[in-house]
């Protein structure tokens, strides 16, 4: 299959490594966050201030089963994605699902490095690493592969992750 999804955490890498991945790959690379920034003419921070969580979720959704997939690409959703059952299962059809499993120190120190963002289900969960309980389950549902990421950089890791998908791509 020429498409690969990266889900996991903020924070956690999909951005920086998927683009790695779809560059050694000689794939394009897209990040539906920047679809829905170009599409909304908005910062996704601002977005998500001016309508609020469960409409972020709706349009995020809509971006996952609308948006025309290239072949060969590698696909950087937002953490949240996970929230949308439909979404994550046209994208778990169209691609293989690659969950970078990131401790959350990681995430944490990663985010801390960025202009602020919204994430979905923080305030209510009340800390990443209860966030994170939640939300595992779900990544852990949708995923073809788990990469554990542990203090790599992120070229590092982008070679672990076309490792195991070499791997799975020869098994399946
Ligand atoms: N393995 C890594 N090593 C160092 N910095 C990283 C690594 N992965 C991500 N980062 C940094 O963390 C921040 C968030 O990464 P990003 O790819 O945007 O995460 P995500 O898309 O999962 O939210 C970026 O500044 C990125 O450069
Ligand atoms: O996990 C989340 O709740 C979110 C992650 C962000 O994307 P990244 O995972 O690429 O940072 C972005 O979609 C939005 O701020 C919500
Ligand atoms: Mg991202």
């Amino acid at each position: 299959m020429s498409r690969v999804t990266m889900i996991g955490m903020p924070g956690s890498g999909k951005s920086v490594v998927g683009r790695i991945v779809a560059e050694r790959l000689g794939w394009q690379f897209l990040d539906t966050d920047k679809v829905i920034e170009a599409r909304r003419g908005v910062a996704l921070q601002e977005l998500i201030d001016q309508v609020g969580e469960p409409a972020f979720l709706a349009i995020e959704e809509e971006t996952l089963l609308e948006v025309e997939f290239p072949d060969s690409c590698v696909i950087a959703p937002g953490g949240s994605a996970i929230y949308s059952g439909s979404g994550m299962q046209r994208l778990a059809e169209l691609s293989t699902v690659v969950f970078l499993d990131a401790p959350i120190a990681e995430v944490r120190a990663h985010i801390a490095g960025q202009a602020p963002r919204g994430i979905i289900g923080l305030v209510e969960a009340g800390s990443l690493e209860a966030l994170l309980a939640v939300r595992l389950p779900l990544y852990r549902r949708w995923a073809h592969l788990c990469v554990s990421c542990c203090e790599a950089t992120a070229e590092v890791e982008a070679d672990q992750v076309l490792a195991q998908l070499a791997s799975y791509w020869h098994k399946n």
